[in-house]
């Protein structure tokens, strides 16, 4: 699904984000991605939905080497991943059911669909009763279930989040992360940057860790604890 073959990113100001990264991450495989403030977690995503290219080194998604991809081809590359964000970049004047229907309403889907897919995909969050209200009468943690049912709702192979539990309390954190697992479980591919140390030891899933740039530590977790 990615392939990260000894990529370094250096930005325009001079500063080296990422220093000859690999990794590979399978078909319906979930990773977290830690590190410290500023080690690069945000660089490494958005080098995968090509919001930036790598200076050297090949970012492969899907066989295709994203970082060589023309800007015509970089929405249809975005198409099949699903991306998360700790503030959850809701639109405050639009319903949950128009927030959720945004990428469907871009990508030219028919209206009938819209409203099916919008709906299973707040059903899979729990909140389908809420489709007619407007975030701002969302707690916390509903804002960012409804940022998830926005990235999954066109059914994505590929889920990226940066900092998904961020804001939330410990109990909320654990009920994303769960959701995430659920999605893992039908087979799509989920990769999540955390600072949660805490809660990533409490689950049995591969965790990549970067330090100033570099990947330091790339490890299956046996069976996290309790
Ligand atoms: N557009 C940019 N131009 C210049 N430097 C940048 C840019 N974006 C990020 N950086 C720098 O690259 C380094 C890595 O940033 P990045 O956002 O990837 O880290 P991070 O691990 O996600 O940090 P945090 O956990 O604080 O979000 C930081 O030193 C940051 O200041």
């Amino acid at each position: 699904m990615i392939q990260f073959n000894e990529v370094s990113k250096r930005y325009p100001n001079g500063h080296e984000a990422l220093r000859n990264v690999s990794f590979n991450l399978g078909n319906g495989e979930m990773s977290f991605l830690t590190g410290h403030s500023g080690a690069g977690k945000s660089t490494l995503l958005k080098l995968i939905c090509v919001m930036e290219k790598p200076t050297a080194g090949q970012v492969i998604i899907d066989s295709r080497n994203v970082g060589r991809a023309s800007r015509r081809k970089i929405p249809f590359i975005r198409r099949n991943i699903g991306m998360i964000f700790q503030d959850h970049r809701l639109l405050f004047d639009r319903t949950v059911f128009d927030n959720v229907a945004l990428p469907l309403i871009i990508a030219g889907y028919p209206h009938k669909e819209i409203g099916r897919r919008v709906r299973a995909a707040l059903d899979k969050v729990g909140l389908l009763s809420k489709e007619k209200l407007y975030p701002i009468m969302l707690s916390g943690g509903e804002q960012q279930r409804v940022g998830i049912a926005r990235a999954v709702v066109n059914k994505p192979p590929l889920l990226l989040a940066d900092e998904p539990t961020g804001n939330l309390d410990p109990e909320l954190s654990a009920e994303i992360m769960s959701l995430f697992e659920s999605f893992n479980q039908v087979g799509v591919s989920v990769l999540i940057a955390s600072h949660d140390l805490g809660l990533i030891a409490r689950l049995p899933h591969r965790v990549m860790s970067l330090k100033d740039g570099q990947m330091i530590h790339d490890e299956l977790q046996a069976g996290g604890q309790s």
